[in-house]
Parts: C-alpha cells; sequence; structure tokens
C-alpha cells in the first residue's frame, strides 16, 4: 500500500535501502573471490598476477562496501530522521485539531507512548530494520544461488528449508499481533500510570505511598512486567523450532555433498563450500527470523501512529470568528461527561454582551462545566450554545478560544521566564506592554523584587512561585490578550490575606474594561456588584438576577448569603 502524509518515506531512505541491498550483494561477492582463491590455490598453475589479480579485486570489493555501506546508512539515518521530525511536527499539529475533551488521563498516556515509543520505533523500522533485512535477504538469495551453482540439490534443499520462513512468520505475527497489540495497551496504560505517579509525588509522599508502596504504578509495572513476559514466551517457542530445522541443514548438506564428492562429481574446494556456506545461511537466516519478528512488532507503532493520524478532527469552522457582539447564550443544553449521568439538563440562560454575570451554587453543581462548554472544551450532547447569535458547534474551538481569556484555579505556566510565559497570551506583545498588563494584575512588585527580575524562570509548571503569583500572572496573561470574552474561576479562598487582596484588586483592574464576563465565585461578597448572578442547582438555573432581587426573592441565593454572612460573623 502506498504511504502518503507523514509516514511517507523521502528518497534519502529510498537511496539507503538501494545502497543496503548492493552492499549485501558486494559482501556476496567476496565468498566468490575466496572461492576463485581457493581454487587457485589447489590448482596446478597459480601464478602472482593471479593473486594479485584477486587481492586487487577483493581490495575494490571492500572499499566499494565501506564506502557504499557508509552512504547507504548515512542515507537512511538521515531518512529516517526526517520522517520521525515530521511525524512529530504532524502530530503536534493535530493535536490541535482533536476536540479537547479528547486529552483525558487515560489518552494522554496514549499519545504520550504514540509521540515517543512509538515514533521512536517506526524510525528504528526505517533507520535499522529494513536496512539489516533487505541486506540480509539480497546475501541469503545470492549465497543460495552460489550453492545450486555449486551443488543443485543442495541448492534447491536449502531453498525449501529457508521456505519453512513463511509458516514460521505467520505464527510469528499471529503471536505478536495477539501479545504484542496487548503488551503495546498496557505500555501506554504504564505510561499514563507513571505521568501521575510523578506528578502527585508530593501528594503520594506526603501520604507515605510512594516508590513501591504506590499500589496503582506497582500494579501497572508488574502487568507491564508479566505481559511483556508472556509476549516473548510465546514467540520463543515458535523461532525456537524454526531454529532447529534451520541449523540442521549444515550438517545436512555436508552428508548430502558426501557421496557426489567421493564419486568424484563435485571437486573438493565445493565440497569445502557445502560444509561452509550452509553455516553462513543459517546465520543469515536466523537474523531475518529475528528481525522479520521485530518489524512486525514495530508494525504495531505505526498502526497506533495511524490510529492518532486518523482521529476525528473538530469538525466547527476554522473562519475568522466574527461577530457583532459577544452575548452568550444557552439554549436548552444537555450535557453529561459520562453517558447517562446528566451534568446541566435542558438548561437556558443569557449571559448578556459586556456585562458581568457571576455563577455560585454548591459544589458540583455544574458551574465549571458551564466555563468548558463555553470555551468548547466538550461539545454539547443536547440543545445549542450561541455567541452573538452564531452557534459555537460550527466553530473551531481555536477560533472560538481567540475570543476568550480564561483565568482558572489550574494556572499552567511553562518551564520558562516570567516574560515568556506571560508572553504566550500575545506572542507579538512588546515588552512594555507585558509589564504595563503586569502592573494592572498586581504582579509587577513581586516581579520587580526577584533576582532577574522579569527573566526570572518560573521553574516547571511554575513552582517556583506561590498559587496567589501564579494566578496574578494568570491575570496579567487575560489583561495582555484582551479579549472580548472573559471566563474567570474566582479562587482566592485558598490564599492568605496579602495574596486574596491583591488577586481581588488584580480582578477588580481586569473587569475595569468593557467585557463580557462570567465569574464562577466561591465567595459571595466579591459577586455584590455583579449585573446578574445565576445560581446553578442539580444542573439548572435555579435563580437568576441581581444580588437585591435574588436577596428580596429569599430563595438558595438568600440562603447562601445567609449562611456565609454567619460564618464571617
Ligand atoms: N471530566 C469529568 N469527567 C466526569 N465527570 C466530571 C468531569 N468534570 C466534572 N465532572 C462531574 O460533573 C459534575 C459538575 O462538575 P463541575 O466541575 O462543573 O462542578 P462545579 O459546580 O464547578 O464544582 P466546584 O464548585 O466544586 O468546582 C460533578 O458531579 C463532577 O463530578
Amino acid at each position: 500500500m502506498k504511504e502518503t502524509g507523514p509516514l511517507h518515506k523521502n528518497i534519502h531512505f529510498n537511496i539507503g535501502v538501494i545502497f543496503t541491498v548492493i552492499e549485501g550483494f558486494l559482501s556476496g561477492c567476496s565468498y566468490i573471490m575466496i572461492f576463485l582463491v581457493i581454487q587457485i590455490l589447489l590448482g596446478k598453475k597459480t601464478t602472482t598476477t593471479d593473486i594479485l589479480t584477486i587481492t586487487g579485486i577483493l581490495c575494490v570489493i571492500y572499499v566499494l562496501r565501506v564506502l557504499i555501506y557508509s552512504i547507504g546508512y548515512t542515507q537512511n539515518q538521515i531518512g529516517g530522521a526526517a520522517v520521525s521530525k515530521n511525524l512529530r511536527l504532524f502530530l503536534g499539529d493535530k493535536f490541535k485539531r482533536i476536540p479537547l475533551f479528547r486529552f483525558t488521563h487515560g489518552q494522554v498516556g496514549q499519545y504520550v507512548n504514540t509521540m515517543t515509543c512509538d515514533v521512536n520505533g517506526y524510525e528504528q523500522i526505517l533507520t535499522h530494520k529494513v536496512s539489516n533485512l533487505t541486506k540480509n535477504i539480497a546475501l541469503a538469495v545470492m549465497v543460495i544461488v552460489f550453492i545450486c551453482y555449486l551443488y543443485l540439490p543442495a541448492g534447491g534443499i536449502l531453498l525449501l528449508s529457508t521456505s519453512m520462513l513463511i509458516p514460521e512468520m505467520w505464527l510469528s505475527f499471529r503471536t505478536v499481533k495477539k501479545y504484542g497489540t496487548r503488551k503495546n495497551k498496557v505500555s501506554s496504560e504504564t505510561v499514563s500510570s507513571i505521568v501521575e505517579y510523578i506528578e502527585g509525588i508530593q501528594t503520594f509522599r506526603a501520604y507515605g505511598v510512594a516508590g513501591t508502596k504506590n499500589k496503582a504504578t506497582t500494579e501497572a509495572m508488574q502487568l507491564f512486567s508479566q505481559v511483556s513476559f508472556e509476549y516473548e514466551a510465546h514467540g520463543i517457542p515458535i523461532n525456537f523450532a524454526f531454529n532447529i530445522i534451520n541449523w540442521l541443514m549444515v550438517p545436512f548438506i555436508m552428508f548430502i555433498g558426501i557421496s557426489p564428492w567421493m564419486a568424484g562429481e563435485i571437486q573438493t574446494i565445493d565440497f569445502l563450500l557445502l560444509c561452509m556456506l550452509p553455516m553462513l545461511l543459517a546465520k543469515l537466516i536466523g537474523a531475518i527470523s529475528v528481525d522479520l519478528f521485530s518489524y512486525k512488532n514495530l508494525v504495531i507503532s505505526k498502526n497506533n501512529i495511524l490510529k492518532v493520524i486518523h482521529e476525528p478532527e473538530e469538525n466547527g469552522s476554522t473562519e475568522p470568528f466574527t461577530v457583532k457582539n459577544y452575548e452568550i447564550v444557552f439554549d436548552n443544553v444537555d450535557f453529561s461527561y459520562i453517558p447517562g449521568e446528566a451534568v446541566l439538563k435542558e438548561t437556558s440562560f443569557i449571559i448578556p454582551n459586556q456585562k458581568l454575570t457571576a455563577i455560585v451554587g454548591d459544589s458540583g453543581s455544574g458551574k465549571s462545566t458551564i466555563l468548558n462548554l463555553i470555551a468548547k472544551y466538550y461539545e454539547t450532547t443536547g440543545g445549542e450554545i450561541r455567541i452573538g447569535g452564531k452557534p459555537i458547534s460550527h466553530i473551531s474551538a481555536e477560533r472560538v478560544l481567540e475570543q476568550i481569556s480564561m483565568v482558572d484555579q489550574d494556572v499552567f505556566l511553562f518551564d520558562d521566564t516570567i516574560r515568556e510565559n506571560i508572553r504566550h497570551a500575545r506572542p507579538n506583545a512588546t515588552d512594555e506592554e507585558i509589564e504595563a498588563a503586569c502592573r494592572e494584575a498586581n504582579c509587577d512588585g513581586f516581579i520587580r523584587k526577584m533576582e532577574k527580575g522579569y527573566d526570572t524562570p518560573t521553574g516547571e509548571n511554575g513552582n517556583f512561585l506561590s498559587g496567589g503569583e501564579r494566578q496574578r500572572i494568570s491575570i496579567a496573561r487575560a489583561i495582555l490578550k484582551n479579549s472580548p470574552i472573559l471566563l474567570l474561576d474566582e479562587a482566592t479562598a485558598s490564599l492568605d490575606i496579602e495574596n486574596e487582596l491583591a488577586v481581588k484588586q488584580a480582578i477588580a483592574n481586569l473587569l475595569k474594561e468593557k467585557k463580557t464576563v462570567v465569574m464562577i465565585a466561591h465567595t459571595l461578597s466579591i459577586v455584590k456588584n455583579a449585573d446578574q448572578i445565576l445560581v446553578v442547582s442539580d444542573g439548572k438555573i435555579a435563580e437568576a438576577g441581581t444580588h437585591d432581587e435574588l436577596l428580596a426573592k429569599g430563595g438558595k441565593y438568600a440562603a447562601m448569603w445567609n449562611a456565609e454572612h454567619k460564618l464571617s460573623a
């Protein structure tokens, strides 16, 4: 099947294979030359010219072999590396188009496995396996042809024994398909488990369940070891049986060559080679069998890559998303993360353009889900969400997200400087613009106190910074992006008083601009001045109105307000 797209092999790869095959034939030629040398030596009239000619030809063959091998190997490496680079770039780009809800924990493990192990595996096929295989096959064909020339029946028998490779491969491939596929699946689960273990190491250590005490990770590794063993254990007997047949051919050919040699039908030198060449052939066939086995295994990697390549993409339009206003409408929206377990049920509400809407409600009532749906992290299962009158289901997440700034509790920071982390919000922003955004976000002060100021590294995922500092950096990003919609998950409750005040001030600055703001509020004091408050309860909007209206109503909001005031009193 002709390969297209990122798996397509390039010209370097093809040149590499051709050169390796030539090198295989040349290596066969050196055996023919040795044959000629022995023939001359055993003959009566050996002249210096004969010896010089043969050694000269051998020199040329060896120099050519080294040259051709070097070119072939280099071309293979260049070709393979180019394919894997293009493949990784392609997959990186593909991840941009896969719906965001696909990036669940288990799936991320699979993607990491594909991007690393599977792409490495595929590169191995291209840079080593294919060339080794073609070279060994070329040399094996030459050896068989040469044995046929020496003594046809011996050549015929070797051809027959070599053809046992076909059933052997058929059986091996079945093993690879069954156990290799499982091994690969368990391998991605193990990667997920290891990623989770490393990410959560602080928590695991705090609870004394790190290292071998961590049940989930230990079990995942044990399972992987067991599956790997099963895989090898089922492949070995087939290979073992084949190798016995393969190597028994060496004495057998010797045996059937004795009578013609004694009868003078073949010369001593031919008999000598009949004793030696089957050993070389057995070694080659053994190597071909092992390479074909691992080649088939690596094909699983290729299939995993193909699976990602063919993953359904978002079907929304990538045309720029332009609307006259940024009113957000939820029209009878149904949503569930797990089929049958509804989180939002026929939910309808309007978030007015350039107004502040606060969402309050019990924990687990669906507040974050509403933000996730506006940002198109997930697709609704029923109903429609419209921004500025346009249904967002027809627009790609990337285009919708261009209109949105998100400040939530999980601030993701890259292992880069503070300046570059903020610049991600608007890559062409100047240093002055970044610093101005930081002043508004109340983080300019603490950044300047740092040794390298804006060029201070944040550490992996911002672990050199405190929670409040990370939140203010996230607010600076939102200010810099200056998008018309702002989704805010206010989470000042977990901060110390100084940080809480700084973050609240930063949020107040962020809200000064005219934007459509949707804010999840965990403390009601912060939403008092909102233009509209939505009270979410059990996946529905239980109440909607201003602070005063809702208090006057004496419903759920009023109860929450009174409870909060009792606590702070
Ligand atoms: N990725 C997910 N997969 C499955 N269920 C989920 C997922 N995310 C949230 N849920 C479930 O959906 C429901 C609503 O969750 P959501 O995070 O929207 O609540 P919330 O009101 O924001 O809660 P909180 O105030 O505690 O953050 C909860 O029952 C939660 O367990």
